[in-house]
Formats: structure tokens, sequence, C-alpha cells
């Protein structure tokens, strides 16, 4: 297998050749030039794998943010007045050069996030099927005409981009989450400063490689990277900047509702996309193997790193230890260990040391207070220091363990048996969280009624994965603020003028 270093940025030999080594770029991208921090600043980018550092990338401050948000200002005022159809074929150029380096960004995502090869493909796919459904959504941003009380009246309505939008994103499924996000605000016509994580910011640095071989005006996408948790000057900027009319966050919860505080002072619109707790309900009469490849697909998802992966895993008590047994048996059939690089493997590290004590103090909580492990997996031996491996745990409580109440964000699958559909609506509604739940049952009405009890954005019946580029994705209470994909994402970032003609 070739063992090369891309280029003077990659800081360390892997097991891929670049096909284009100018997608790796360690500096900030802003008015259409690629620049150092001004102080000279860089923050390091870890290999989940083995946790070596791979990239320094450059740390800025609210002194380059503010001059990004002025060059995305400059570029509006050209990008707005470019027609729909332009906007269209611009996009659809960008589809294009991001579907011919598909192989690099997939092999990217793997190095900064420590996913598998074949689930970096997935969600460069996942991030490209936005692109092709916001395409599709430009020429559709349709207003109306509306029948005037006053008779010398014409009222129509036009939809139009509001500006400067400031887009934050979290590291886990980033090219996903950067293309749902920047794509829509693009293709509605607005121009955008993103701030990627600090753990994930080359593949927001190549994906602003291959927009800037489209014709956008220089500006019209800016990328800022930093460590904004330990360098809040960044976030300062784009909260308070009054030219930026849009803030959209996606990330965890506690951040969010900082965020939207901050932009509550200069009143912008925001979009927030939070974190989850999502209930997975398994009744008495479901298809209990069909519930065990739900709960697969969904709970150990990105090895549990997914904002709407099951979280609290209710088991009718009937049928506990067969569901048990065969989710058991199942997970140990399903996954693959070893190296991310090699496709085969379809389980991979969580994303950091961080993300490693979440999980295990969350484990070691369902153990003190009463749960127990259910069997061992197997052949998980040799991993690196950040692999968990998938964990089924019996007799738990989501009322009184830590994974009741908090985001796990990783392979723990704690099975809490309940009696009646009352009991475990109540539980499943409890939580200040409501971005995703799902459930499993054969008896329609009880379809119908538990669909409409369940108090999160998005329900699931009968699968465990909700995710598509055309469904409305978005939470309801703590989980957030608005919807992305679909034509609601693109929605978002345009107000709806409303124009009165006297005749
Ligand atoms: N609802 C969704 O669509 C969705 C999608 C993915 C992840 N998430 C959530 O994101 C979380 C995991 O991602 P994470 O660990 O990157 O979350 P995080 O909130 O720690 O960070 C998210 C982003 O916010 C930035 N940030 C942190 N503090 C900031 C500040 N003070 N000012 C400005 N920016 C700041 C980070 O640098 C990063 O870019 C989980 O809770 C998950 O549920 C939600
Ligand atoms: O982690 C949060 C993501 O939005 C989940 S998904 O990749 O969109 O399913």
């Amino acid at each position: 297998m070739a063992f090369t270093s891309a280029s003077n940025v990659l800081l360390k030999n892997i097991p891929y050749q670049f096909k284009d080594v100018s997608l790796l770029d360690n500096r900030a991208y802003i008015g259409g030039k690629w620049l150092p921090a001004e102080s000279g600043a860089t923050f390091p980018v870890f290999d989940p794998e083995d946790n070596v550092v791979i990239f320094r990338v450059v740390n800025l401050t609210d002194v380059e943010v503010h001059k990004a948000i002025d060059a995305a200002q400059t570029a509006f005022l050209t990008y707005k007045e470019f027609s729909h159809r332009k906007r269209r074929q611009l996009l659809h150029q960008w589809i294009t050069v991001v579907k011919e380096n598909r192989d690099d960004l997939a092999a990217i995502c793997t190095l900064e996030l420590g996913k598998p090869i074949t689930e970096s493909y997935v969600t460069v796919d996942y991030g490209l099927s936005f692109l092709e459904w916001f395409e599709g959504e430009i020429e559709r941003l349709y207003g109306e005409t509306i029948p005037a009380a006053r008779e010398n009246n014409r009222i129509f309505t036009t939809r139009e981009p509001q500006g400067v939008v400031a887009a934050i994103t979290p590291w886990n499924s980033p090219i996903a989450m950067i293309l749902r996000k920047v794509g829509a605000a693009i293709a509605a016509g607005c121009t955008v400063v993103l701030k990627p994580a600090p753990e994930t910011p080359m593949c927001a640095i190549a994906i602003a490689k291959l927009f800037e071989r489209v014709g956008y005006p220089a500006g019209t996408l800016n990328i800022v990277t930093g460590d904004a948790a330990s360098s809040p000057s960044i976030g300062n900027e784009l909260c308070r900047n009054k030219l930026v009319r849009h803030l959209s966050f996606t990330g965890s919860t506690a951040v969010g509702k900082f965020l939207n505080g901050e932009c509550g002072k200069s009143l912008k619109k925001t979009s927030m996309e939070l974190g989850g707790n999502a209930p997975f309900i398994v009744f008495e009469d479901a298809d209990i193997q069909k519930a065990v490849d739900g709960l697969i697909s969904s709970k150990f998802r990105s090895s549990g790193q997914t904002c709407v992966c099951a979280n609290r895993v209710f088991v009718h008590r009937s049928i506990m230890s067969e569901f048990a047994e065969k989710l058991n048996a199942t997970q140990q059939k399903t996954f693959v260990y070893g190296s991310v690089w090699d496709p085969k493997v379809n389980f991979g590290p969580l994303y950091s040391s961080r993300g490693l004590e979440k999980v295990q103090k969350h484990l070691e909580d369902a153990l003190a207070n009463g749960a127990t492990v259910f069997d061992k997996t197997s052949n998980t031996e040799n991993q690196g220091p950040n692999f968990f491996p998938p964990t089924i745990l019996l007799d738990c409580n989501a009322e009184t363990m830590r994974f009741g109440s908090e985001e796990t964000f990783g392979p723990l699958a704690p099975l809490v048996p309940f009696d009646s559909e009352e009991e475990v609506l109540r539980l499943a509604n409890t939580y200040e969280s409501g971005l995703a739940s799902y459930f499993y049952t054969e008896n329609i009405s009880r379809l119908w009624r538990v669909a409409e009890a369940l108090d999160t954005g998005m329900v699931g019946v009968r699968v465990g994965l909700v995710s598509a580029c055309e469904q409305p994705f978005g939470g309801v209470k703590e989980s957030g603020i608005g919807r992305e994909g679909s034509k609601f994402g693109v929605e978002d970032y345009t107000d709806v003028k409303s124009i009165t003609v006297g005749i």
C-alpha cells in the first residue's frame, strides 16, 4: 500500500495517495485569498486512530473574522444580483467538482475524524445529495400575488436572500454538515462566513478549494478556522457584527443556547441544529429482528456519534430477553474492526479522548446504578486509544442514569424495560431535547397514536434512519430552531418581502 506525505501540510504518512494535493491547505480563506493568522498562531488537528498530530491549521481571532464578514458583504452586493438560473448553474458546477474529488474528500474525512473510509464516502455522498436537492430548489423560490382588500391596490411577495450568513459546524459528519448548511445559504443567494469545528477544519478547507474553482464572486464563501471555545472573540464577532443577518449553528445544545442568546442582542435570525437524546421504542408487537436491524443502523452509526442516534432504548418487558439476544448476535455479525483505511472495516474509533471519556462515564454511571453489561463484544482487541466497542446494557433506568438526560454520543445501547404505551411515552417525552425518535410496532392504530404523541422534530417508524436531503431535518424544544435540507432549508435563508402597488 503506497505511503506518502501528500504535501508539507500533512504531517503524517497515511496509506492513501492524494490525487490533488492542492486540497490540503492549512490557511483561512477570506475574500478569495488564502491567508495565515495575523498572529501567526496555529492549532493542532489529531488523527483519532492514534492521537498523532496530522495538521496544524491557522488559529484566527475576531480581527480576521471581521475582515471575512466585510468580504462576504461586498460579495453579497454582487451575488444578490445574479439570476436564479445563474445561481443554479454555478451550484451545478460546484457539485461537479465535488464529485470529481470525492476520493480525496473521503480521505480527508477519514484522516480527521477516524471514520472508516467506506463511511466517509457515505458522508460525502450524503453532503452531495443536499447540494443536488438545493440546485433544484433555487428556481422554485416563488413569490405570490395576494388579492388586495383595497380595490386599487395589487399585492405580491418575493423571497429575497437575507445577506451575510455566519455558519458554525461540528466535527461529526463534517462534509455533510457543511454542505447541508453552506449549500442552502448559497442556493438562497446569501454569502457565508464558515467557522468549522477545530477537530475537522481540513474538510471545510477542501470544500472551499473546490468552491473557489467555480465562478462565484470572491468572498461569497469564507473559511475562518479557529478553536472558538478557547478563543471566544471569533464567536463574539460572528454574533455581534451587524452585517451578519443570520447565524446558522450546528453543534451542542449548550453552545447553541449561548450563541442564540448573543444573537438575540442584535435580533439576528438564527438556525439551531442542536443535541438530541433519541428514544427508540420497541413495542411488544414489533417485528423483533427488524427492530434490531433498525437499532443497529441508528445507535451504532458513526460509532454512535450522530445527533439522531438512539440514546435511550425502551423495550417492552415481555420481549426484552429475545430482543437483547438478537441485538447482540446481530451486532457481533455486523461489525468489522481494524484500520479505518481498510474498506472492509465499518466501525471506527471515537473522535477524541474527550469523546471516549464521556461514553466511559455513562457506562460507569449506569453500572453503578444497577445496569449490567450484556455479553462481551468479541474481536475488538488491539484497537486504538479512542476505541470503544459496541456495548449493550441490561437493567437500565432512564430516570436515574446519566444517559437518560445526557447525550452519550457513543456506541452504548442501554436497554430500558417498560410495561405500557402510556408509561413509555411519558418517559420518552420527559427530556428537554426533541430531535429524533423511533419506534417499532405492527399495529396501525398505535403507529398513528405514537407518531403524533412523540415530542420530537423527526420520527422514524419502523426505520432507524430518518436523515435524507428531501426531509426537513431539525428539532423542537431544546434541540433547535429551524429546519435544514428539504425546501425549508433554503427558504430559511430568505425573507418574504411584500410589495403593495396602487394602480
Ligand atoms: N442537530 C444537528 O443537526 C446536529 C448535527 C451534528 C451534531 N450535532 C450536535 O453537535 C454536538 C457535537 O458537535 P461538537 O462537539 O462540535 O459541538 P460543539 O457545540 O462543541 O461545537 C460545535 C461548533 O461550535 C463551535 N463553538 C464552540 N464554542 C463556541 C463559541 N463560544 N463561539 C462560537 N463557536 C463555538 C465549535 O468550534 C464547533 O465549530 C452534539 O451535541 C451533537 O448532537 C447536532
Ligand atoms: O449528527 C448529526 C447529523 O445531522 C445526523 S445526520 O448525519 O444528518 O443523520
